[in-house]
């Protein structure tokens, strides 16, 4: 067997809260970007990196994953499953996969969109030396939202998991690496955090003393979807980064910019605009007249005639009514109880929720699957899943 790992186990368990409404019936990883799932991104880097048997470990929501990627035939690459029955953490999961893996191995988190650069240079970097792991690196603007990392002589120095006071650092922890099976002992050698939680990072912490760590710089592109409105932003680069694909049903003077992804089996109606930055999922439907620009519109929504949409989210099965409008801008957005100001976020809409005709959407607001705006109302702030606001 070669000493350069061609298994990687990918971490696609836990359930991103933050994302709610989103990811109260998806996991994170199969929440769509230009209309894929963000795991699949990651499937493609590590298949083009030469990766050709991946341990997928699974979780909440596992079933939705399963049926998507099933064997991995469609990606060139064999897949097969462990499931991670309680949310212990990333280093937990990783040891799900222990009696499947056999050699050296590489972790990928299941969530972030990367370059295959990034899984081929950690596979080189632990294959070239002797350390019992890499791990890729990378600059962020949000440090503190991740491993903030410092590196020393090509080597981690110091790993900080979400600090509470400033970062000392602006690189973090990618979450691409390679390990030796001697990382599963480190892993059993790890103390639970303060949540109860077995975290690689800290697994990375004992392997520095234990054989380093070395750390591989990554300055190619690097895409989170940590809150709501990242979508839009992501979605907004991964679109400059491959292009547009306009495909689906548009009808005489529709007009699509080339700028977005429009599934084959949607459908844009007369006079309909959309507009650069949005994308428009499979069997989703945008009625005559409508405008919908720089939003993320999930399969089978459906946005009736004259509505506008602008900076949205428009879950799957959600239907935006005749007229109704969602002006665009920024806002104050409440996210697991906190309020985060200036947030471009014209409004999302939860799957399956329903906003009624001539209904008026604030910026920032967040409607919750099956939630119902009767005809009308003007809503704004958030609203629960299956709540129904009504005029007046
Ligand atoms: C506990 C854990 O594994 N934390 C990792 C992981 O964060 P999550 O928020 O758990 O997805 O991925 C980050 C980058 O992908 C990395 O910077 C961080 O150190």
């Amino acid at each position: 067997m070669s000493d350069r790992p061609t298994t990687a186990v990918v971490l696609a368990a836990g359930a991103g809260r933050r994302l709610s409404p989103l990811t109260n019936r998806r996991p994170k990883p199969m929440v769509p970007v230009a209309n894929k799932p963000l795991l699949e991104y990651v499937i493609e880097a590590a298949s083009t990196a030469g990766v050709d048997e991946i341990v997928l470990v699974v979780g909440y929501e596992r079933e939705r994953i399963q049926t998507h990627f099933g064997d991995g035939d469609d990606w060139d690459v064999s897949i097969r499953y462990v499931t991670q029955e309680k949310r212990l953490g990333t280093a937990h999961a990783v040891s799900q996969a222990e009696p499947l893996v056999d050699g050296p191995f590489l972790v990928l988190n299941g969530d972030r969109i990367v370059e295959p650069s990034a899984v081929e240079d950690v596979r080189e970097a632990l294959a070239d030396g002797d350390a019992a792991g890499a791990m890729a690196v990378t600059r962020s603007d949000r440090p503190r939202a991740y491993g903030v990392v410092t590196v020393r002589d090509g080597r981690v120095e110091t790993i900080v998991e979400k600090p509470r006071q400033g970062a000392d650092s602006e690189v973090i922890n990618a979450g691409v690496y390679a390990f030796t099976p001697a990382v599963f002992d480190a892993i059993r050698d790890t103390r639970p955090s303060e949540e109860g939680e077995y975290e690689l990072p800290d697994t990375v912490e004992r392997l520095i003393d234990d054989g380093g760590v070395r750390a591989v710089r990554y300055d190619g592109g690097w895409h989170d979807v940590s809150y709501l409105w990242d979508l839009l932003a992501v979605t907004d680069d991964v679109l400059d980064r491959d292009g547009g694909a306009v495909e689906g049903t548009l009808a005489p003077g529709a007009g699509v910019d080339d700028r977005c992804v429009v599934a084959s089996t949607a459908s844009v109606g007369r006079g309909a605009v959309v507009g650069a930055g949005t994308t428009v999922g499979e069997n989703a439907r945008i009625e005559s007249n409508a405008t919908v620009e720089r939003s993320v519109v999930f399969p089978d929504a459906t946005v009736e005639a004259g509505a506008v949409v602008r900076d949205c989210i428009v879950g799957a099965g959600a239907d935006v009514g005749a007229n109704a409008t969602v002006r665009g801008g920024t806002a104050t957005v409440a996210v697991a109880g906190e309020l985060y100001e200036g947030v471009r976020l014209g409004a999302v809409v939860g799957d399956d929720a329903t906003v009624g005709g001539a209904a008026a959407l604030s910026p920032g607001t967040v409607l919750g699957n099956d939630a119902v705006v009767g005809d009308g109302a003007s809503v704004s702030g958030r609203i629960e899943d299956g709540v129904t606001v009504r005029r007046g």
